[in-house]
C-alpha cells in the first residue's frame, strides 16, 4: 500500500477541479450537470473493460506500493478516479469556454450546395469525409499493430478503442466540430491534454504507473513521455470534447427548429437527442438559421451589456431573447434614421406588419409579402423571426406608442421655437420610459412565462410584469444619463423640464452645451430616480422561474453597472458614451450568477 497515485490527484487533478468549480459554479445549470453527469457515465463504463484488459495483461501496471489498495475489475481506486476527474474537468473547461457560443448558427443546411463543387457545403463534405478516412485508417492501423503484435501492441489498443467512438462523433457532429470557434474546440482539447502530459511525465519519472518495455513503441515526445501516453490524453480529451460538441449540436438542433421538434422536455433524453443529430441537414430551416445569424450579430455589435447577458440564457429561451433584441433594435434604428415623415411612415409600416402578423387568418403569405415590400432587406429577417404565435400584441403597439413619442422632439406644434421638449416633468418621463423599455421588460418576461414553468395564478404574473415594467424605467433612466451628450446632438433633451428649471438652464441651453456641473448634477438626478425604482423592483427578479433568475439579474445588472460608471469620476468613453470596461462587465455578470 502506498500514496503516490493518490498525491498525484491532490497536487494536479483535484486542484485543478476544485479552481474551475469555484469559477463555473454560478453558470452551471441543469442542463450542465446532465452533461457532466452523462459524459463522466460514457467515460467510466466505457474506459472500465479496456483498462482492465491492459492491467491484466500487463501492458500496464502499479507498483503495490503506489496505490492505496481497493481495485474494481483490477483497476486501482485512483485510476477510476483519473476517468471521472479528467472527464469533469476536461468538460468544465469546455462549458467555460463555450458559455457565449450561440450554437444554432453554427448548424449548415446541405440541401443546395451539396452537388455543387467548391460552395461551402461541398468543402463541408469533403471535411466529413477526410475526417471519416482519417479515422477508418486509424481504426485499421490499430487492428494491424495488435496482430502483429510486441512493440505496437498497446499503441493499437489505444487505436482500436478510442478511434469508432471518434469516427461515430465525428459522423454525427463533424458540422460543429469544424465550424465552433477554435477555442470551444482545439483549445480545450489542447489544454488539459498539454497539462496531463506534463502530469503523466512526472508520474512515469516517479514510478508511479509503469508501461511494459514489451508492448510500447519506445518512442518519447520528450524525456519520459511514451507516445502512447501522449496518443492516450490527446484520444480521450479529444473525445470528451467531441462528446460535448455532439451533445451542443444535438440540444441546437432541437432548439432552434421548433416545427421538427414541437415539444421539448427540459432535459431531452439520450434517445431525443441522437434522433436529433440523425435529422438530415437537408430538413434544417435556412431561413430560420439565417435570422438568427443576422440577430446574433446584431446584438454582439450593438449591445455589449445584453449580448453578455444573452449567454446565460439557455435554449430557446436565449433564441427567442435574442430575436426579441434584433426586433427593437431594428423597429428602433429604422425609426431613428431620416426625417420626421420617414420616420412616422415607418411607426405606421411597423404597425401594419404587427396588425398583419396578429391577424392570423391571412397571416403567413401576407406578412411575409408585406415585410419583403415594405422594409429594407437589412431589416427584414428581425421581423419575420418575431415568435408573434405567443408574444403578446399589446406591448408590441405600446413600444411604438413610445417611439411616435421621440417623434414629437422634432416637431413644433406652437411654431415659435425651433423644436419642442415634450419631457415637462418626471412623470412625463416616467411614461416614455414604460413605453420605450417597460414594455420591453414585460415582452422579455412573457417569453420567460412561455419558456419556463414558473408562477401560474395571473395576479402574480401581473405583478412581476408590473415590477419589470418599473425595472425597464430605472433602465431607460440610466439609459438617458449616460446619453445626454448624444441625444443632444440630435436636438433632444430627456431631462425633465422642471428639473432643468431649478439648474436654471433650459433644453436649448443643454443642447447648445451639454456638459459642465449643473449637467453632472442633473445626470446624478437622473441616476438618483433610476436606482430608487431599480430597488423597488429588484425583488420580484427573485420569483421568476429559477432557471430565468440569474440571467435576469445579469441583463439588469449589467446595465445598471452603466450607472454605477457615471457615478465615479473619470469614467472610460467610447463613441462618445460612457462605458463599462470588459473586465468589470464579466465581473459585474458573475456576481450576479453568484448570488
Ligand atoms: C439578454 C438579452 C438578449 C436581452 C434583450 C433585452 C431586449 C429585448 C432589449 C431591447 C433593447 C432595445 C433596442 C429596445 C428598443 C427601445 C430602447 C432603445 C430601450 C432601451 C434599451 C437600451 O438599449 P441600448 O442601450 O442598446 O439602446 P440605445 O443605444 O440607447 O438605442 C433600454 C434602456 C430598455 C431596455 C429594457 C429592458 C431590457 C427591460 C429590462 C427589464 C427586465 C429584463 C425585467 C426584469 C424583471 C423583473 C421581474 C424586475
Amino acid at each position: 500500500m502506498g500514496f503516490d497515485y493518490a498525491v498525484v490527484h491532490l497536487k494536479y487533478t483535484i486542484p485543478v477541479a476544485i479552481a474551475l468549480t469555484f469559477v463555473y459554479r454560478p453558470l452551471l445549470t441543469r442542463l450542465d450537470e446532465y452533461k457532466i453527469l452523462f459524459l463522466v457515465t460514457i467515460a467510466v463504463v466505457s474506459t472500465i473493460p479496456w483498462d482492465s484488459h491492459l492491467i491484466r495483461t500487463r501492458i500496464w501496471s502499479y507498483p503495490l506500493d503506489a496505490i492505496v489498495g481497493p481495485t474494481l475489475f483490477a483497476i486501482p481506486a485512483e485510476e477510476i478516479f483519473f476517468f471521472v476527474v479528467q472527464t469533469y474537468n476536461t468538460t468544465l473547461l469546455y462549458l467555460l469556454l463555450s458559455k457565449p457560443t450561440f450554437h444554432p448558427i453554427y448548424l449548415r443546411n446541405e440541401k443546395h450546395s451539396a452537388d455543387v463543387r467548391g460552395t461551402p457545403g461541398a468543402l463541408r463534405r469533403y471535411w466529413k469525409w477526410a475526417g471519416q478516412l482519417i479515422l477508418s485508417l486509424s481504426i485499421g492501423l490499430g487492428i494491424a499493430l495488435i496482430r502483429r503484435g510486441g512493440a505496437g501492441v498497446y499503441m493499437g489498443l489505444i487505436l482500436v478503442w478510442a478511434c469508432p467512438f471518434l469516427l461515430l462523433l465525428w459522423s454525427l457532429a463533424y458540422q460543429f466540430i469544424v465550424g465552433l470557434p477554435k477555442s470551444n474546440t482545439v483549445l480545450s482539447i489542447f489544454a488539459p491534454t498539454l497539462y496531463l502530459w506534463i502530469v503523466d511525465t512526472l508520474a512515469l519519472k516517479r514510478g508511479t504507473w509503469v508501461i511494459e518495455s514489451g508492448t510500447k513503441l519506445g518512442i518519447h515526445v520528450w524525456p519520459h513521455l511514451e507516445i502512447e501516453e501522449a496518443v492516450f490524453f490527446l484520444l480521450t480529451n479529444t473525445l470528451i470534447i467531441f462528446g460535448l460538441v455532439a451533445f451542443d449540436n444535438a440540444l441546437a438542433i432541437l432548439d432552434t427548429f421548433p416545427d421538427l421538434f414541437p415539444n421539448l422536455p427540459a432535459t431531452p433524453s439520450p434517445l431525443l437527442l441522437v434522433k436529433a443529430l440523425l435529422t438530415p441537414a437537408s430538413k434544417y430551416d435556412e431561413e430560420r438559421i439565417a435570422g438568427l445569424t443576422d440577430a446574433v450579430a446584431r446584438l454582439r455589435k450593438k449591445s455589449r451589456s445584453f449580448y453578455l447577458a444573452s449567454g446565460t440564457f439557455e435554449g430557446r429561451l436565449r433564441i427567442d431573447m435574442v430575436i426579441l433584441y434584433s426586433f427593437c433594435r431594428v423597429a428602433d434604428d429604422l425609426i431613428d434614421e431620416g426625417t420626421v415623415d420617414s420616420s412616422r411612415q415607418w411607426i405606421n409600416r411597423l404597425r401594419t406588419f404587427l396588425d398583419r402578423s396578429y391577424n392570423y387568418s391571412e397571416k403567413s403569405h401576407s406578412v411575409r409579402s408585406y415585410v419583403v415590400a415594405n422594409f429594407p432587406p437589412w431589416a427584414r429577417k428581425a421581423l419575420l423571426q418575431l415568435p408573434t404565435t405567443y408574444l403578446p400584441k399589446q406591448p408590441l403597439y405600446d413600444l411604438l406608442k413610445g417611439f411616435e413619442m421621440d417623434l414629437i422632439f422634432s416637431e413644433n406644434p406652437s411654431g415659435n421655437h425651433p423644436t419642442y421638449f415634450p419631457i415637462v416633468n418626471a412623470n412625463v418621463l416616467d411614461f416614455y420610459g414604460a413605453c420605450v423599455a417597460g414594455t420591453v421588460a414585460e415582452l422579455c418576461l412573457e417569453l420567460v412565462f412561455h419558456h419556463l414553468p414558473g408562477p401560474t395564478s395571473p395576479a402574480t404574473r401581473r405583478r412581476l410584469v408590473d415590477a419589470g415594467a418599473k425595472m425597464g424605467i430605472a433602465l431607460q433612466y440610466v439609459n438617458i444619463a449616460r446619453d445626454i451628450a448624444v441625444d443632444a446632438a440630435i436636438k433632444r433633451v430627456y431631462i425633465p423640464t422642471s428639473w432643468l428649471e431649478q439648474e436654471d438652464l433650459t433644453p436649448e441651453a443643454v443642447i447648445k452645451n451639454p456638459e459642465g456641473v449643473r449637467i453632472e448634477r442633473l445626470r446624478q438626478r437622473l441616476l438618483d430616480r433610476a436606482f430608487a425604482i431599480y430597488g423597488e423592483a429588484r425583488g420580484a427578479i427573485e420569483e421568476l422561474p429559477v432557471e430565468a433568475r440569474a440571467p435576469m439579474r445579469v441583463a439588469v445588472e449589467s446595465y445598471m453597472e452603466i450607472g454605477r460608471v457615471l457615478r465615479q469620476k473619470g469614467y472610460q468613453v467610447k463613441a462618445g458614451r460612457p462605458t463599462v470596461p470588459k473586465l468589470r462587465r464579466v465581473l459585474v455578470a458573475w456576481r450576479a450568477l453568484s448570488r
